[in-house]
């Protein structure tokens, strides 16, 4: 199996607190790789280093063997790295096609003069892109949503919005920040098939989730940050049987009474 994303040794300091400290990590191409821990223990700051949103205080992030630490986010996207956010960031005014054809701007020559004088080439652009946007939900079943509004739709399926987006970009690996945050369990148990079929097709997902259910059944390997120093990694068994883990994450205990695994609360 290959290296997709390597970090190495990478460490985030605002001021004098260690955001990320030291954090080792190899995601294999076509892997589902989870990111949890407790709340600030860094998580969105390691996501945010590996796509450009914060240069690292050290250490590096290599995409299939270069080194990218540093590089900007759409420098980042560009050499195919997709990501979601927290907080859903769609526009809610356009459709889903419309939102989804954004994704596919990215690797297009269309010029913003081109988009003004509605040039030959904007114009052929804009077609495949119409297709590309149209073959997407067709194949991630969302194709009957199309002309729909993306305020208008259910939390869920925003979520689904967002990541067909991020997909529009061909990435060769998505990041997936929270993305079961606010889900009813149907929400969460829909997007878990979801993800696990986009990885089945090909694409390399790499999550951060305080689902544990969520985690743990979609989740191939699990890294475990603790105030920014990663403390375990490995399969969802290896990671529920952790001592250090059960101690400093879930309390000790609750796994192996099984709390977490059926409340979905981290
Ligand atoms: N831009 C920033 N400036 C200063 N401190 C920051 C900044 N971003 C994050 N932090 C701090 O770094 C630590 C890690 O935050 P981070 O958001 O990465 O944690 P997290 O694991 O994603 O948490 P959560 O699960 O709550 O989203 C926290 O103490 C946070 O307050």
């Amino acid at each position: 199996m290959s290296v997709l994303l390597e970090a190495k040794n990478i460490s985030k300091h605002f001021g004098g607190l260690k955001a990320v400290d030291g954090v080792n990590m190899n995601i294999n191409k076509g892997e589902i790789f989870g990111i949890i821990g407790p709340n600030g223990a860094g998580k969105t700051t390691f996501f945010n280093i590996c796509s450009g949103i914060y240069a690292p205080t050290a250490g590096q992030v290599v995409l299939e063997g270069k080194d990218i630490s540093g590089f900007a986010p759409e420098k980042i996207a560009r050499l195919g790295m997709a990501r979601t956010f927290q907080n859903i960031q769609l526009f809610k005014y356009m459709t889903v096609l419309e939102n989804v054809k954004i994704g596919f701007h990215i690797k297009t020559k269309t010029t913003m003069a081109d988009a003004i004088l509605h040039t030959k080439r904007y114009k052929e652009d804009e077609k495949l892109i119409q297709e590309k946007g149209m073959e997407l939900l067709e194949y991630l079943g969302l194709q009957n949503l199309a002309g729909t509004r993306a305020g208008n739709l259910a939390y869920g399926v925003q979520r689904k919005v967002e990541i067909a987006r991020a997909l529009a970009t061909d990435p060769k690996i998505i990041l997936l920040d929270e993305p079961a945050a606010g889900m009813n369990p149907n929400e969460t148990a829909s997007l878990s098939e979801f993800i696990q079929n986009i990885n089945k097709d090909g694409y390399t997902v790499a999550v951060i989730e305080h689902d544990m259910k969520f985690v743990m059944r979609t989740c191939h390997r699990i890294m475990v940050l603790n105030f920014g120093e990663k403390i375990c990694e490995g399969t969802p068994e290896i990671v529920q049987a952790d001592k250090l883990v059960n101690e400093a994450y879930f309390g000790k205990g609750r796994i192996a009474r099984g709390e977490v695994m059926t409340d979905g609360n981290a």
